[in-house]
């Protein structure tokens, strides 16, 4: 299993997240990552933890002020990058351009979504991987496995209908290692998760207890 810890802009110490990521990751067999703001990808990279960046914009190099450029997280040492997060959700065809960006500079992509319909489209797009997370459900420790077990079967079967090659995440709610192994009996192959690592006290053992029955 894949666990994606996104950071958004919690104001948590990302050092001290990227090195716990770091050493659970080295003590289970899930693979351990950690998404920090795009100004602190460097210094998290450094921890050796594995650093994705939180977006990227469908641009090149050039006149963009104020974007993210694909190429320059990577710089930074962003291993992968999720693309339309429904904190920061972007059209069908800025999407497409995203992963493009991405994919230019040899990052890994997850693509999020709402639902199981838009998660066949996302695939459609040649990610890497893409992400179903029920919005209502985002950041209430209610754990999408349990509360709409279906949205992550259905979202399973959309991107396999689309291509098989493209791996499901769910995230939502998840922050125990019950609700990691619900995920994965659903069909997911990884969880995409913040508030139950970046608000914890003990960002360790959140970890620690995410993957203890991996
Ligand atoms: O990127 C992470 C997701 O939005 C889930 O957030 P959450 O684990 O706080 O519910």
């Amino acid at each position: 299993m894949f666990v994606l810890v996104n950071l958004k802009t919690y104001p948590c110490d990302p050092i001290e997240v990227a090195e716990a990521v770091r050493d659970v990751n080295e003590s289970t067999d899930a693979r351990v990552a950690v998404a920090p703001q795009a100004a602190t990808i460097a210094q998290v990279a450094e921890t050796g933890a594995e650093t994705w960046a939180q977006h990227v914009d469908p641009i090149d190099y050039g006149s963009n002020t104020g974007h993210t450029l694909a190429e320059s997280v990577a710089d930074a040492g962003a291993v992968g990058t999720l693309i339309n997060h429904s904190e920061q959700r972007l059209k069908l065809a800025d999407i497409d351009g995203s992963v493009q960006a991405a994919q230019r500079a040899d990052l890994e992509t997850v693509v999020c979504a709402n639902n199981p319909a838009q998660i066949g489209a996302a695939a459609a797009l040649g990610p890497d991987a893409v992400a179903v997370e029920p919005p209502e459900l985002i950041g209430t420790g209610t754990p999408v496995s349990q509360a709409d077990p279906d949205v992550v079967e259905d979202a399973v079967e959309a991107a396999q209908n689309v291509d098989s090659d493209v791996s499901v995440l769910c995230g939502a709610g998840i922050s125990t290692g019950d609700d990691v192994v619900a995920a994965g009996d659903l069909g997911a192959e990884g969880v995409l998760l913040a508030s139950g690592v970046a608000k914890a006290d003990d960002p360790t053992a959140a970890l620690e207890d995410l993957v203890e029955p991996l």
